[in-house]
C-alpha cells in the first residue's frame, strides 16, 4: 500500500483514539459529553447487566487478541508492518466508542458524597488517574504506543526500532502505571451507581488478568531475565507495596 495512504490511515486512527480517550473522561466522570455511564433510559437490571458485560467483553477480546504476537505475525504477513499498531489503536478506539454508545445505565446509588470534602478528594483523584495514564504513555513512548512513529518512519523510508524497555519515572514505582491510572480514574467517583460499579469491577478484573497472564508473559519472553529482575524489584500496580 502507498506509504502516504498508510500515513493518513495512522493519523486518522490516532485522531479517533484522541476522541475515544477524551470521551472516556466525560463518560466515566459524567462530565460534558451527551452520553455518560449514568445517562440514558434505564432498562431492566438483567438487560443492563448482560448488555454491559457483552460490550466490555467485546473490548477485552479485541484488545487481548490483537495484542498477541501470533495475531501480529498474521496481520503483518498480509498488511504493512507500519499499519499494525495503528490498526490496533483504531479498533480499540472503535470498541470503546461502541461501549459508550450502547452502555445501559443502572442508576441505583452505591455511594454518594456530593458537596463534601471526600467528594472533592475523589474528584481530584479521578483527574489525577487520567493524568497518570497520559503521562505514563510518554514515559514508555507515546508516539510508538499509538503507531505514529511507525507510520512516520515508514513514510520516510526508515526502520522503526523495536520498542525500548523502560524503567523510568512512574515505571520505577510500579510496572503498570497506565493501568494504575485507569484503576484510580474508574474507582474514584463522588457518586457511585450500580452501573458504574459494574464497569469498575469488570475493567479491574480484566486489567489484572490481561496484565498478569498476557502482557507480562509476553514481556518475559521478549525481554527475558531483565524483565524477571524488574518483576522482583518493582511492584505490579501499588506503589511501595511490599514484595
Ligand atoms: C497499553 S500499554 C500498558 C503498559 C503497562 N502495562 C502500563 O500499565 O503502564 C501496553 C504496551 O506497553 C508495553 N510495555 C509494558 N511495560 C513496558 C515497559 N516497562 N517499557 C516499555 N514498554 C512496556 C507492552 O509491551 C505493550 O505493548
Amino acid at each position: 500500500m502507498k506509504k502516504s495512504i498508510i500515513f493518513i490511515y495512522g493519523i486518522v486512527a490516532y485522531c479517533i483514539f484522541l476522541v475515544a480517550f477524551l470521551y472516556a473522561i466525560g463518560f466515566v466522570g459524567n462530565l460534558l459529553v451527551p452520553k455518560t455511564i449514568d445517562s440514558g433510559v434505564e432498562p431492566t437490571l438483567l438487560k443492563a447487566v448482560l448488555t454491559n458485560i457483552i460490550l466490555l467483553s467485546v473490548f477485552a477480546l479485541q484488545h487481548s487478541i490483537m495484542a498477541r504476537p501470533k495475531f501480529k505475525a498474521w496481520f503483518t504477513s498480509i498488511f504493512s508492518k507500519a499499519m499494525e499498531r495503528s490498526t490496533y489503536v483504531l479498533l480499540s478506539s472503535l470498541a470503546l466508542l461502541l461501549v459508550y454508545w450502547q452502555w445501559q445505565p443502572i442508576t441505583t446509588l452505591v455511594w454518594q458524597t456530593e458537596n463534601t470534602v471526600p467528594s472533592s478528594i475523589l474528584t481530584g483523584l479521578f483527574f489525577l488517574g487520567w493524568l497518570i495514564v497520559l503521562l505514563s504513555t510518554f514515559m514508555i513512548n507515546h508516539f510508538e504506543l499509538f503507531g505514529l512513529a511507525q507510520i512516520y518512519n515508514n513514510l520516510k523510508n526508515r526502520q522503526t526500532a523495536n520498542p525500548k524497555f523502560q524503567t523510568n519515572y512512574f515505571y520505577k514505582l510500579v510496572r503498570h502505571p497506565i493501568m494504575l491510572g485507569f484503576l484510580i480514574a474508574f474507582w474514584a467517583t463522588p457518586v457511585m451507581t450500580l452501573g458504574h460499579l459494574l464497569f469498575s469491577i469488570v475493567t479491574t478484573l480484566y486489567i489484572f488478568v490481561a496484565v498478569k497472564f498476557l502482557e507480562e508473559r509476553d514481556l518475559r519472553k521478549i525481554i527475558g531475565e531483565e524483565y524477571e529482575t524488574y518483576q522482583k524489584e518493582v511492584p505490579m500496580i501499588i506503589p511501595f507495596a511490599k514484595k
